[in-house]
């Protein structure tokens, strides 16, 4: 599906194909527990969240250097523009990398030499968000904050993601306060495996400008009510969510009920190289599987730029495109 649209909620680890993996291994010296493009293709089966992300935390070992950080930025952009996206707000996960002794200064500057040339080289326009490993808890993220800091010019926002239940959003007050009087957008995972409880602390404690997935919203009529009310975005991910488990087929997600109900929602790939699509990939995904009409996909681009962190003129611009 090539419709222009902006991508809001993609993890850039998570965009790491295998083949790029295997050529960061054997360049860094890193030893995998598999050998081959196909050995590590036959793991993407998962049981749930955490599952996948004991995978996404392994793969990504292979990232030593600001090269490697660009390579994935760079497929990236190239995978994303061939399916119409004009407009990519990029999740990193500072402490993932900071964990394992790669310091923040390879992880940004890797990322930025790609993003910087990216709208003439791919004419995709950026923005970067670091999140915060919810299940390495509030003081974690407060140094996190802290390591961030020399690097800030290049930060539009912060997240929160990792594993989900468990680990409530009210927890990171603190650190999301910090984040916003330093100008930062904020957003949040929230309701994807955990309960509706969560999005509304992602609303009300953190003042999250969109919830990331959120899609277990639609358990809470109050809560549906409040984000159509508000028109707060949510970034759903659909072919994430089946391969999570989070839905048992696409056919019975209930993306359907959260737009009837006026949610604004926005589809997005989230780890694409481990969900079997990219932003495209899951537009087609929705309308094969949940009859979504052409009118209705162009409604989910049409969010997608105005769910967008981008100004005001630059988002009417992409909506005369439509
Ligand atoms: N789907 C997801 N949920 C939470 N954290 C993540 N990190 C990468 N992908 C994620
Ligand atoms: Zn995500």
């Amino acid at each position: 599906m090539s419709l222009p649209k902006a991508e809001l909620h993609v993890h850039i680890e998570g965009t790491l194909e295998p083949e790029l993996v295997m050529a960061c291994a054997q360049r860094n010296s890193v030893d995998l527990p598999f050998r081959s493009v196909e050995e590590l293709r036959a793991r993407y089966v998962f049981d749930d969240l955490q599952s996948f992300l004991d995978l996404y935390y392994l793969a990504m070992d292979v990232l030593q250097v600001a090269r490697d950080f660009t390579e994935v930025a760079d497929g990236y952009l190239a995978r994303a523009a061939a399916q119409g996206v004009r407009h990519a707000e990029i999740f990193f996960d500072p402490q993932a990398h900071l964990v394992r002794g790669v310091p923040l200064r390879e992880v940004v500057d890797g990322l930025v030499a790609s993003l910087r040339t990216s709208e003439q080289r791919f004419g995709v326009s950026t923005r970067l968000i670091a999140c915060f490993l919810r299940d390495k808890g509030p003081q974690a993220a407060e140094e996190t904050w802290e390591a961030l800091q020399p690097h800030l010019e290049h930060i539009d926002g912060v997240g929160l993601d990792s594993a989900e239940v468990g680990y409530p959003p009210e927890d990171f007050r603190g650190v999301f306060e910090r984040a916003r009087a330093a100008g930062l957008h904020l957003v949040a995972h929230a309701g994807e495996e955990g309960p509706p409880a969560y999005v509304w602390q992602a609303l009300d404690t953190l003042g999250v400008e969109r919830v990331d997935h959120g899609v277990r919203s639609v358990e809470d009529p109050e809560l549906v009510r409040r984000l159509a009310r508000d028109r707060t975005p949510l970034t759903v991910c659909p072919l994430s969510n089946v391969r999570l488990r989070t839905v048992a087929a696409l056919d019975e997600h209930r993306l359907p009920e959260l737009v009837d109900a006026g949610v604004l929602a926005t589809i997005n790939s989230d780890d694409p190289a481990y969900f079997g699509g990219y932003a495209g990939d899951n537009f087609d995904a929705v309308q094969r599987d949940l009859g979504f009409s052409d009118a209705a996909l162009r409604e989910f681009a049409a969010n997608s730029f105005r769910a967008s962190f981008l100004p005001e003129e630059q988002r009417a611009a992409y909506l005369r495109e439509l």
